[in-house]
């Protein structure tokens, strides 16, 4: 797939019924392709009403044509858009004319993120940014669209590269005095080298929380509500989706399997998952259900763990206990456990939202504590309360940074004072630059394009 030089079509837009559907072509040389199928010279960036006619000279539809020339279109590449009704039989038909049209010139239909991959190849976006179009298209929120479009417009890469060119005059300082190396001590003061270091790390530090709210921006929280049956977990569902996505009945062991509905609080996604209450049991269908209980705990970023104070069988001190010590096990590590009393309506006194041991009381049943709940889960997730200026990002952003700041720690030891070694202080400056190159795409691992770009969706 990766360098190929073919013109490539596919559907830009949604498959299915649509008022308008385009079809988009991009190649080296379109123009005699679009001779081919219009016998008309096309403006160039500009509507161009047209019909298109089939190999008897029947018309197919009648159509707005858009031409970019190369280099200046999305792709860098010639680009030939048709944008013609939106039926799913008509644009097949469509589709088979171009490619028949463009059969010798090699016309075959794009990969996933082809076009996008083009983009990235001919400059006209870095790979932050192609990232970006696909997280703006998957985005889950308004806040990840805004943070999406941020990136897309290059503000996480422009954040990257002035970190990396401060690294760089950095490096051309310290490697211009490597062959000096009785002077290293009086280098380091005189360029003021552990300063500027320190304050390339502060802003390194202040991108890295940054991207940590993005990803949470992109890809949500995963919210696991655990507990023993009957406490309320699908209740608390229905409340927080504000809907009946879940089954809620008096009789314990209701829910049988993960039932799963996302939201968002604050603009942030959050995927909820309601499990099977979690107790011994000789049913085969429950246990089932549970054993998935259990793995939806191993792979939560947050679990609340639900309790009911207000019934006598479930709240025996030691199974509570017990029931804990088993959930804190089976966490992924540095995933919070939040403990809750629900059913705060049964407990007579007027309760308070929070006691002094920091447990909330909420109601799932008349809403009580619930906005406190919402307010606590975003602390617990490290959410930082605002949306501005946010960018969204990925995994792989946040380990290319996690890398960049290790690799910047060491090349600080190498400066302390009795153990100084300007070779291995520039070699860690250096690395640290790859890493943050890695982010933009200056500097890759072989198999990462394709890997990146073959999760994007059709004709994008
Ligand atoms: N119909 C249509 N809508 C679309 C796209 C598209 O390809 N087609 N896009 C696709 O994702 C997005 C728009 N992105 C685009 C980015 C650059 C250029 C472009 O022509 N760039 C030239 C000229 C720039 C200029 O004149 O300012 C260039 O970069 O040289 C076009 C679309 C969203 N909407
Ligand atoms: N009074 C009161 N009753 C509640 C509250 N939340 C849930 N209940 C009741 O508790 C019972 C169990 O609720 P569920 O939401 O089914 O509990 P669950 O934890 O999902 O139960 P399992 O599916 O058995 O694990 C139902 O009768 C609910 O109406 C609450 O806040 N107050
Ligand atoms: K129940």
């Amino acid at each position: 797939m990766m360098t190929r030089k073919l013109p490539i079509i596919a559907l830009a837009t949604a498959p299915g019924k649509a008022g308008i559907g385009v079809i988009r072509i991009s190649g080296p040389q379109l123009l005699p392709m679009a001779k081919a199928l219009f016998n008309k010279a096309l403006t160039p960036r500009q509507a161009n009403l047209l019909t298109l006619r089939d190999a008897q000279g029947e018309s197919i539809d009648q159509l707005l044509a858009i031409y970019f020339a190369a280099p200046a279109s999305f792709t860098g590449e010639d680009v030939l858009e048709l944008q013609c009704h939106g039926g799913p039989q008509l644009l097949e038909l469509v589709m088979k004319r171009c490619l028949e049209l463009g059969k010798d010139q090699g016309l075959v239909i794009a990969e996933p993120g082809e076009f996008s991959l083009r983009a990235y190849l001919n400059n006209k976006i870095d790979l932050a940014q192609a990232e970006a179009i696909a997280d703006l298209i998957d985005a889950q929120s308004a806040a990840a669209v805004r943070g999406a479009a941020r990136s897309l417009q290059g503000a996480f890469s422009n954040d990257i590269n002035s970190l990396i060119e401060e690294i760089t005059q950095l490096r051309i300082l310290v490697e211009s005095t490597l062959d000096f190396p009785e002077e290293e001590i009086e280098f380091l003061e005189n360029a003021q080298a552990r300063e500027r270091l320190s304050a390339v790390m502060r802003k390194l530090s202040a991108l890295r929380e940054g991207a940590k709210q993005g990803k949470i921006l992109r890809d949500g929280i995963q919210l696991v509500l655990a507990g023993a049956p009957n406490v309320g977990k699908s209740s608390l569902l229905n409340r927080l989706a504000g809907e009946e996505v879940a089954i809620v009945t008096p009789i314990a062991g209701t829910t049988r399997d993960r039932v799963k509905e996302s939201i968002t609080i604050s603009g942030v996604p959050m995927h909820i998952i309601d499990t099977a209450g979690l107790r011994a049991t000789s049913d085969l269908v429950e246990a089932k259900g549970i054993e998935r209980s259990w793995e939806a705990i191993g792979a939560a970023d947050l679990v609340i763990f639900l309790q009911d104070p207000s019934s006598s069988e479930t709240t025996a001190a030691t199974e509570i206990l017990e029931l804990k010590s088993q959930i804190l096990k089976a966490l992924p590590p540095k995933c919070p456990v939040l403990e809750v009393n629900n059913k705060s309506d049964l407990l007579g006194n007027p309760i308070s939202a929070q006691d002094e041991n920091q447990t909330l009381f909420i109601s799932a049943k008349t809403g009580q504590g619930i906005e406190a709940l919402k307010q606590k889960i975003l602390e617990l997730v490290g959410w930082g309360g605002s949306q501005d200026g946010v960018i969204v990002a990925r995994r792989r952003h946040l380990d290319c940074l996690d890398r960049a700041a290790k690799h910047l720690d060491q090349s600080q030891q190498f400066a302390a004072n009795g153990n100084i070694s300007l070779e291995l202080f520039a070699e860690e400056l250096r690395l640290a630059q790859d890493q943050l190159g890695q982010i933009t795409g200056k500097l890759l691992p072989d198999d990462l394009l394709g890997k990146i770009f073959s999760q994007f969706c059709i004709g994008k």
